[in-house]
């Protein structure tokens, strides 16, 4: 009997993924991921929200079922084509939630960016899906609340955050009552080394110029504030069910050991590679396999020096922004992380300093009405609030 071609192998055993936010860094890592894996990956669907010829071009190269252009407007004036034969285009942020239902979905990458995640992850954790997670604003915003839904539909969280699929591999090496602490490694971005003096001079394309990782503007700009950082304190706080007061940031500006798990016993296990996404984006999606990766390697015939220091949380005030959020948990997260976007995209416009964020962030989660439990729906009209808070914020 002839060998099962490529084609009958993926029908039959390749794992359905459906990519959300296919056209950023993350999602573009996954497609190459994805074609790289000899079958045993099927992208079902695949997302964009305005970068629609980087749509097509991905869609001839995956053949998905579905294509999902989220921004409906802007897909009316989009020629479609070019899409390959048997791919259905669907259109509006609804398609993503009815997609991430679908029967023939097995896993969910959220790799859309901010708050706009926060709906289509709740829909495939509803669905009780495997939700391989980038999409660290969700967790922000709504973690108890997630992770309770996953508690109930079983659904599956496999971390793609570098530092959590650090931490996730490294938790391995003991049981869960034997843990000391997390320590998440920090790059500490462009103004690692920079005064007081020098971040109030900040440009745009200063702080688009990560040292180390090559990512989308909103990730890159929370990076230079170490907003990155706060978000994935509480990202960790709800994804491994630790009290703020075992977490720790390190400053490492290699960005090789990704994270580390210290155990009762004083033994610390880490997680290291060169800073490439596509590994712990492959870990997820083969989650529980290891397999051969496109990921660059560590070279160990070379001399190699990584160093460790705590961070600066005076020059760094973000950090502080963000035990405190794990620590009051309720709509703390989501307060500061709607703040947060909302801040940055000013920047990023020129409406307000380097500076600015995370003071304007502080001001709006001291202001806001807390509550210990909100439901989906008051999170995201808290995250409206605080947006509208932010754009009329002016620094005292
Ligand atoms: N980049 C990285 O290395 C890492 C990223 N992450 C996290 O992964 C997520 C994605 O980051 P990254 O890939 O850098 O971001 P990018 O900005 O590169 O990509 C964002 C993706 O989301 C889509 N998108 C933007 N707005 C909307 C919207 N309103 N509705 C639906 N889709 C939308 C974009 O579509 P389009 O481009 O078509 O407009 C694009 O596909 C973030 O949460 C980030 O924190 C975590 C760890 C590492
Ligand atoms: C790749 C990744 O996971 C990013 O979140 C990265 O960690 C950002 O680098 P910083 O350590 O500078 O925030
Ligand atoms: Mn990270």
């Amino acid at each position: 009997m002839a060998p099962p071609t490529a084609e009958t192998t993926e029908s039959r055993d390749a794992k359905r993924v459906a990519v959300l936010g296919a056209t950023g860094s993350v999602g573009a890592s996954a497609v190459e991921v994805i074609a790289a894996s000899q079958g045993r990956l099927k992208a079902i669907a695949l997302s964009a929200h305005q970068r629609f010829d980087r749509l097509i071009e991905q869609a001839k190269r995956l053949k998905p079922r579905w294509v999902i252009a989220t921004d409906a407007a802007a897909a009316k004036k989009q020629s479609w084509r070019r899409l390959p034969k048997g791919t259905e285009l669907l259109t509006g942020p609804e398609a993503l939630e009815q997609t991430v239902c679908h029967k023939d979905v097995d896993t969910v990458l959220a790799a859309i960016v901010g708050t706009a995640g926060l709906q289509s992850t709740w829909a495939a954790v509803d669905a009780g899906k495997t939700v391989a997670l980038a999409n660290k604003e969700a967790l922000v915003a709504a973690g108890p609340q997630i992770q309770k839904l996953a508690r109930q539909r079983g659904a599956t969280l496999l971390p793609v955050d570098s530092e959590h699929s650090a931490i996730y591999q490294a938790l391995k090496c003991g049981a869960a009552n034997e843990v000391e602490r997390l320590v998440l490694t920090a790059s500490g971005g462009p103004f690692r080394t920079w005064d007081a003096d020098g971040l109030r001079q900040v440009t745009v394309d200063e702080a688009l110029a990560h040292p180390t990782w090559d990512m989308g503007p909103k990730i890159t700009i929370d990076s230079a504030t170490l907003m990155n950082k706060a978000l994935e304190i509480v990202e960790a706080r709800w994804l491994f069910d630790l009290p703020a007061e075992r977490l720790m940031v390190m400053i490492h500006p290699q960005s090789v050991v990704h994270s580390l798990v210290e155990f009762v016993d004083g033994s610390v296990i880490a997680q290291l590679s060169p800073p490439d996404m596509r590994l712990p984006i492959q870990y997820a999606l083969e989650y529980p396999h290891r397999r051969e990766a496109l990921a660059e390697r560590l070279d160990w015939t070379q001399r190699m020096v990584l160093e460790f220091e705590p961070p600066d949380f005076d020059r760094f005030p973000a950090l502080e922004l963000g035990f405190r959020a794990a620590r009051e948990g309720g709509t703390a997260g989501v307060v500061v992380n709607a703040a947060n976007e909302a801040a940055v995209g000013q920047f990023l416009d020129g409406e307000l300093h380097f500076t600015e964020i995370v003071p304007a962030c502080a001001s709006v989660l001291e202001s806001h009405h807390f509550s210990p439990s909100p439901t989906l729906k008051e999170l995201l009209e808290l995250d409206q609030w605080a947006r509208r808070e932010v754009e009329n914020w002016v620094c005292a």
